[in-house]
């Protein structure tokens, strides 16, 4: 052993650099979003639920998780997919069960995200953040499914978050519930041997940052592609598969 640094080593210090790089965009962006005109917010909040919605990756998609948009964090809206999901079931002739929906719940600050089956928008209730989220029980008192316990894989991913650029990085809120999760998704796929869920973001034009400007960190998960009001943007080659 010498004591020349390994340049390929993350040191604490570097890390804390880092993170404090990653406050800082998250306030620049923050900013961004506040500023944003109203009405090109909803132009590409309709913008981006249509591309999704003609998607053929969304199409054929047969088990989802997606996040519950919050208007006052500004994040893409998510309603008319979210709606379209719960409504019809799907028309492919192959199933008459529908799309499987899984959306986020937080049960603390401190706790992992889970993601609960939910059949229809009435099992939502708004919590401390005035995000809506499923009561793990249902009105029936039974307990919800939870993704990581499902029988059938997830195929598909739709993710919020602050900043993202081309290569697939992603920068959320700064809890870390959605790197950890999709993680663990990603091992149990693999012990599975089940295919790799799509990890698909939705982003605001703002939001999409030039190369070099998201800091990455350790437990930092790439997306497979992004969504943005001109089109989507695949990434990895599972997303350039999908996409032609
Ligand atoms: N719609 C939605 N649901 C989600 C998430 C999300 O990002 N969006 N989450 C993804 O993790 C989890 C909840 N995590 C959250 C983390 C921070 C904030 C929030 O209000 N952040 C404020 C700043 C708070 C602070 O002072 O630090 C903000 O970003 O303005 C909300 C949800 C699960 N559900
Ligand atoms: N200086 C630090 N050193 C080590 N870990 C940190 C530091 N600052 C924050 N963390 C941890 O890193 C995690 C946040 O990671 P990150 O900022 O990458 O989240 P994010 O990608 O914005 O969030 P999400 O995945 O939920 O969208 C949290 O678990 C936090 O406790």
């Amino acid at each position: 052993m010498n004591n020349r640094k390994d340049p390929t080593t993350t040191t604490t210090g570097d890390l804390d650099a880092l993170f404090k790089q990653k406050r800082a965009l998250r306030s620049r962006v923050r900013k961004d979003l506040k500023n944003m005109d109203p009405t090109l917010r909803s132009q590409e909040d309709n913008m981006i639920q249509n591309i999704i919605l003609e998607a053929p990756w969304f199409k054929s998609c047969k088990r989802l998780c997606a996040y519950i948009s919050c208007s006052a964090l500004r994040e893409v809206d998510t309603t008319t997919v979210l709606l379209e999901i719960l409504q019809n079931p799907s028309k492919d002739g192959h199933s008459l069960m529908g799309k499987k929906l899984y959306v986020p719940r937080v049960e603390d600050r401190n706790s992992n995200m889970r993601m609960f089956n939910i059949a229809s928008i009435d099992d939502l209730i708004a919590n401390s953040m005035n995000i809506l989220e499923p009561a793990p029980i249902d009105a029936e008192g039974n307990e919800r499914e939870d993704v990581m316990l499902a029988n059938d894989p997830v195929d598909l991913f739709l993710l919020p978050g602050l900043a993202f650029d081309k290569s697939g990085r992603r920068l959320g809120r700064g809890g870390g519930y959605y790197d950890t999760l999709l993680m663990k998704y990603q091992e149990l796929a693999k012990e599975r041997k089940w295919k790799q869920p799509l990890l698909v973001a939705l982003s605001y034009t703002v939001q999409i940052m030039d190369e070099g400007v998201i800091p990455v960190t350790p437990s930092d998960v790439l997306i497979d592609a992004l969504v943005t009001p001109s089109g989507v943007i695949p990434i990895s080659p599972a997303a350039m598969e999908m996409c032609h």
